[in-house]
């Protein structure tokens, strides 16, 4: 239980569809932590399992990610899932998720998230924005030494029997250029790693950023290709950035240079890329992500990248460090914690940030309402008409897009008057979801 409410309680309500006037009188009882129903995949840290169980929920843990059909099943009884980048919360997905109030991504991606539609639904979504940059950073200094060395023909050749020293096209990476594309959290850690080691750093990103230590920022995406030795991704997955390295823009990279991968499957045409690394033109690449990822540990694994010279292929494991996969346990489990037992949604990536000031635990007469509406006018007077029969201690509203978030504590005197307000409240047209935390 949430020691920032001095008790919570979460009446649910139904969200049938958008604009539904659920008209469903439900009995409001003070809040079980042991209703609160969580759905962890894909072998979220131990350290969030901790947590959420700590605040008294029930917790459902598995260690990969779920067939649709599975998940759709799972997902329809549970008030907050947990995911890592393979699991698709997509509308078709979402729209089974009846109690959902929740979502926590324990990664920095949140591509495999339908975020407006989850939003509309009055979903939360969460993630932790850096808790693993620094290991990605730091696996791309490895196959940045591993590429210019041809560590991993080597190695494989040494256990398969085969002695072969050789020192053609190995190289030192003192004095070469990394070019970076996308130079934001991870990008700039890998920048200032890169220089340490006598590289000097190139890197481009839509946005204007600050340039970190002695690196240049290039005009275009193409400068960068053309200029750099090692060209390492670091973007998002977006429509933009889709299939953004093809055929053409191999073509530009220098001859004998390297490519690596860390960011999303989607961003490389891995099949252009095998023809590059085939045909000699690229020196060797390192790639960590896959457009199909499987869901599971196991064999099978089919990419035409098996088998290219000088290719270093590994398993999406960029951000699977002990230390990474601890803080984003503690950052994701603790914002759903909060999100839960007070509405708070800071930090929150589709919903307008919000929280309110504790209500003191001595205080047994005020309770806190949460709601998630429609972004249009008129929503705030008619809570605000509902609310002006209470003493109203405090509110704060703000909106993202289409959606918009208020929390106000309200003091009421006779309890019989929480339902009321909460019937009320929830009857309004425009409400998507509404929770009385008292
Ligand atoms: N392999 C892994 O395990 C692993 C781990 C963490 C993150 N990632 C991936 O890495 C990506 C980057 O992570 P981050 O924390 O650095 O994100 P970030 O948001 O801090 O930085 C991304 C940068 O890319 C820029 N960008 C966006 N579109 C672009 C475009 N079309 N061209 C050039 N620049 C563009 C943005 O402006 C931003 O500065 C994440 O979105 C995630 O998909 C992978
Ligand atoms: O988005 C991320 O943080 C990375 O892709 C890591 O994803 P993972 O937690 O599924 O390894």
């Amino acid at each position: 239980m949430s020691e920032s409410i001095k008790v919570a309680s979460v009446p649910i309500s139904r969200r049938d569809s958008f604009n539904a006037r659920d008209t469903h009188t439900r009995y409001l009882k003070p809040f079980d932590s042991g209703d609160i129903k969580v759905l962890l995949l894909e072998n979220v840290s131990p350290k969030a399992v901790e947590i959420l169980k700590k605040a008294g929920y029930q917790v459902d843990s598995y260690t990969k990610a779920l067939d649709k059909a599975t998940l759709i099943e799972k997902i329809k009884d549970v008030h907050a899932v947990g995911i890592r980048s393979k699991t698709r919360l997509t509308e078709e997905v979402l729209s089974h998720a009846h109690k959902l109030l929740t979502i926590g991504c324990f990664c920095i991606g949140t591509n495999q998230v339908d975020l407006g539609y989850a939003a509309s639904r009055g979903i939360c979504v969460f993630n932790s924005p850096f808790s693993n940059s620094r290991s990605v950073a730091e696996l791309v200094i490895a196959e940045i030494i591993l590429l210019a060395r041809q560590l991993g023909d080597r190695s494989r050749e040494m256990h398969d029997g085969v002695w072969n020293k050789v020192s053609k096209k190995c190289y030192e990476i003192r004095g070469k250029t990394l070019g970076i594309v996308g130079y934001g959290h991870i990008g700039t850690q890998l920048g200032v790693l890169a220089e340490s080691l006598g590289m000097n750093v190139i890197w481009y990103d839509i946005l204007p950023v600050m340039p970190i230590g002695m690196s240049k920022a290039a005009d275009s995406l193409d400068e960068v290709l053309g200029t750099a030795d090692f060209v390492s991704l670091h973007v998002p997955e977006t429509p933009e950035t889709k299939n953004m390295i093809g055929a053409r823009e191999l073509a530009l990279m220098k001859e004998g240079s390297y490519l690596i991968n860390a960011s999303r499957g989607t961003v490389v045409d891995i099949d252009a890329l095998a023809v590059s690394l085939k045909s000699g033109h690229l020196g060797g690449a390192a790639i960590d992500v896959y457009p199909a990822e499987p869901l599971a540990n196991g064999p099978g694994f089919e990419s035409a990248l098996r088998n290219c010279p000088n290719t270093l292929l590994t398993p999406h494991i960029g951000g699977s460090t002990e230390e990474a996969q601890r803080m984003i346990g503690v950052e994701v489990a603790t914002a759903i914690t909060k999100f839960v037992d007070s509405g708070a949604s800071i930090n929150a990536v589709n919903f307008a940030e919000c929280d309110l000031r504790a209500i003191p635990s001595t205080d047994m007469t005020t309770v806190r309402i949460v709601n998630v509406h429609q972004n249009v006018p008129g929503v705030l007077r008619q809570i605000n008409n509902i609310l002006a029969n209470y003493n109203v201690n405090k509110q704060i509203s703000d909106s993202k897009g289409d959606v918009a978030y208020f929390m106000a504590d309200v003091t009421v005197d006779d309890p019989k008057h929480i339902g009321t307000i909460y019937e009320q409240v929830r009857a309004i047209q425009e409400n998507i979801i509404t929770r009385v935390l008292f």
